[in-house]
């Protein structure tokens, strides 16, 4: 038994077969990730208890859902559903909306209350307006908030983002960050968008048709080379840095575990925690320290693995750099040229790093 998630289950539908066996942790978000039709919904619904999946076990802690013995059924499982789009009761003010799932709990049960919910969601100003005249952002929040507020313990958040425009994401991700700095309660987030992944997740299941390839902590499972090359193309690593300090000319300094990055100029304060992501097409490998190159970012580098992908004359190579895993994606010519094997000591420059902020 453990303290998260357990979930085992096993649907043939024909064409498609789910056939996972999942354990994940009692804090933080887990990503379900995979290209359409992988079968990220049809787990989170039989999380929820809305699929039944025949001889499956979903367990939160000690509390089954569903064994051999019983299968819970959805309105008696603690849980948060967040859709695509918010249904909110468009005839309701927020406050009442929030009310609605608040009040079928009773007050000694209740986990969350109004005001810091609001409060974490920002949506305090928003309680005595109608669904009807908030932006499509804004009605995400208090979905969120309503969700939160029926005091589940666990999350479940089906493409939250997947109907706003690129300008309500943003203004939506930095409110979703906080929910797993603040809340103790597991959040499993279903996306097919990498950023969003990488930004949010803290444990990161890959589903390929129907089965779980990897799952584990993000930035391990980020950094594996054994993956299906579906993965592949889109290879790279999330590396948690501190803004260290600015530069005189316009850079500032991350710091991550076993090296320094510069960056543009960040207008965070110094000490801030930032994620950014380095993508492996734009990690460039080097025998010796490379000099003549605009690229600043030149770090040493143990290699750690090859591996090949499926585009034709490319390899993935897994390095250290200090003691976090960074990926490079380079023709399978340099390899040879270079003579890149695990063990190896060079140089890896960095040619882009993403701040997913
Ligand atoms: N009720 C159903 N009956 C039969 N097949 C279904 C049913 N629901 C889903 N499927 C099939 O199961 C597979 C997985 O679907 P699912 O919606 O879980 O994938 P997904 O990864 O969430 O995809 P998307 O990102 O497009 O939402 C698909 O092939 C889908 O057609």
């Amino acid at each position: 038994m453990t303290d998260g998630l357990r979930v085992r289950l096993r649907l043939d539908r024909g064409a498609f077969q789910l056939d996972v066996d999942l354990d994940l942790p009692q804090r933080g978000i887990s990503a379900l990730f995979g290209h359409s039709g992988s079968g990220k919904t049809t787990i989170l619904r039989a999380i929820a208890g809305l699929e039944r999946a025949p001889g499956g076990y979903v367990a939160l802690g000690s509390e089954v859902w569903q064994d051999d013995a019983r299968f819970v059924p959805v309105h008696a499982r603690a849980l948060g559903y967040v859709f695509q789009e918010a249904s909110l009761f468009p005839h309701l003010s927020v406050r009442a909306n929030l009310d609605f799932g608040r009040k079928r709990v009773p007050a000694q049960a209740r986990r969350f209350a109004l005001e810091p919910v609001a409060a974490l969601l920002g949506i305090e100003g928003l309680l005595d307006r109608r669904p009807d005249g908030l932006s499509g952002g804004e009605r995400q929040r208090v979905a969120i908030a309503r969700a939160l507020l029926a005091s589940p313990r666990l999350l479940l958040m089906d493409e939250p983002l997947a109907a706003l425009d690129l300008r309500r994401k943003q203004e939506i991700l930095p409110y979703l960050e906080r929910l797993h700095e603040e809340l103790a309660i597991p959040i499993v987030y279903v996306s097919h968008a990498p950023d969003e992944v990488a930004r949010l997740a803290d444990h990161l299941v890959l589903l390929d048709d129907g089965k779980a390839v990897a799952s584990g902590p993000l930035t391990d499972t980020l950094a594996r080379v054994d993956l299906p090359p579906a993965f592949a193309d889109d290879a790279g690593v999330v590396l948690e840095t501190t803004l260290a300090g600015h530069e005189e000319d316009a850079l500032s300094r991350l710091e991550f575990a076993g090296g320094a990055l510069l960056v543009g100029r960040r207008r965070e304060a110094v000490g801030t925690h930032l994620r950014c992501r380095i993508h492996a097409r734009d990690v460039s490998l080097a025998l010796e320290r490379p000099h003549g190159s605009s690229i600043v970012n030149r770090l040493p580098a143990v290699v750690t693995a090859v591996a090949a992908t499926d585009t034709p004359g490319h390899v993935l190579v897994q390095l250290r750099i200090g003691e976090s895993p960074v990926l490079a994606r380079i023709t399978a010519r340099s390899r040879r040229e270079l003579g890149i094997a695990p063990g190896q000591q060079l140089w890896a420059q960095i040619k882009g790093v993403a701040l997913l902020t």
